[in-house]
């Protein structure tokens, strides 16, 4: 490995748009396909990576649910979030906010509190053992209707602490973000930070819908922007960070290789870009790998390397104290030789 890879591994950075469900392991899947007493279509590591091949964004929803249906108990969401963060301690990621959504597993009657206790142990023991610094994000799916939505809210009322804000993922075309207006209306109100992933496959109308109609004070992806002269100028002007997921983006056909993908055009731009993996074990690739892409295909230098960890800094929900202490543990790194 080269001393620029050794350099970005070692990099400190926070993570902003990471579907739990996303970090399944193919081996953790089987393990409680097995135990839960789940039917699914694969037998071994290797057959269900082979399924890991995907057209657009519904192809792998399709399994990224299939995978999902697999967790039943505390303990299994326990292991799925330590997995991940145990990730988190070996790519140097130091502080996540991660994206937990409810309404995936209530089909097979899983609780709210079961899937939250067994997340919240995990987060509790990374933070108490290593240091490790984790928020939640109540991600709500936009192919069910704002009703589902409004009632999953309700249910987590008395689990309100566990959640620094709300978010809104799943099928994007055809549910555009206007479909959850009174949704984003009540989370304001309760004080919920807003997130909603807007043109990843959709148009920039869906983005404009976001900031306008549901306030976001972040966007999911929003690759798509640069189709808008107007709306690119006023994420700059409004500094909007967007959470980009370089991996992703070309493993569901949004561009067609990383050679094509506009993050650093972006980033010179004067857009607040970060980088994030999305579904790391579905995309290939966790944190350090979608960098390391970023570097072999794109040319990324260190001063770029650097704005994009130092803009996920800036772009969490942390509090400024927190924040500006990360970034001074960045300068320390960026000051090292690469
Ligand atoms: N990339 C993505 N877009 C929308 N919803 C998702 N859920 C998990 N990954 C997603
Ligand atoms: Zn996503």
């Amino acid at each position: 490995m080269n001393d620029f890879k050794q350099w970005l591994r070692a990099m400190p950075k926070a993570e902003l748009h990471l579907h739990i469900d996303g970090s399944l392991q193919a081996s953790r899947l089987l393990q409680l396909a097995a135990k839960n007493g789940v039917e699914i279509p694969y037998d071994s590591v290797e057959s269900v990576e082979q399924a890991y091949n995907f057209d657009d964004l519904q192809s792998f929803l399709d399994l990224y649910y299939l995978g999902a249906s697999v967790l039943r108990d505390e303990e299994d969401f326990y292991y799925l979030m330590k997995d991940y963060l145990d990730k988190c301690r070996e790519q140097n990621i130091v502080h996540a906010e991660i994206m937990v959504e409810p309404q995936t597993y209530l089909p097979y009657g899983v609780a709210v509190e079961t899937v939250l206790a067994g997340f919240r142990k995990a987060i509790a023991a990374a933070k108490a053992q290593n240091g490790q610094s984790a928020l939640m994000i109540l991600s709500l799916l936009r192919h069910l209707s704002e009703e589902e939505a409004l009632a999953m809210l309700d249910s987590v009322e008395p689990f309100r602490n566990d959640f620094v804000g709300i978010g809104l993922a799943s099928s994007e075309l055809g549910n555009p973000p206007e479909k959850f207006a009174q949704l984003y209306a009540k989370a304001k109100e309760q004080g919920y930070k807003l997130i909603a992933h807007a043109g990843e496959e959709g148009p920039p109308e869906y983005i404009w819908g976001a900031l306008d109609v549901l306030q976001v004070d972040r966007v999911d992806h929003g690759v798509r922007c640069v189709e808008d002269e107007a709306l690119v100028k006023r994420l700059i002007a409004e500094q909007v960070p967007l959470t980009v997921c370089p991996l992703s983006n070309v493993r569901l056909c949004v561009f067609n290789t990383m050679a094509e993908h506009n993050i650093l055009e972006m980033l010179e731009q004067g857009l607040c870009v970060t980088v994030n993996s999305d579904d790391p074990t579905y995309f290939g690739g966790f944190m350090n790998e979608n960098f390391e892409a970023l570097a072999d295909d794109l040319g990324m230098t260190k001063a770029q390397a650097v704005q994009l960890a130092a803009n996920s800094f800036r772009a969490s929900f942390l509090s400024d104290e927190d924040k500006h202490a990360l970034i001074q543990q960045l300068e320390q790194h960026a000051a090292i030789a690469a």
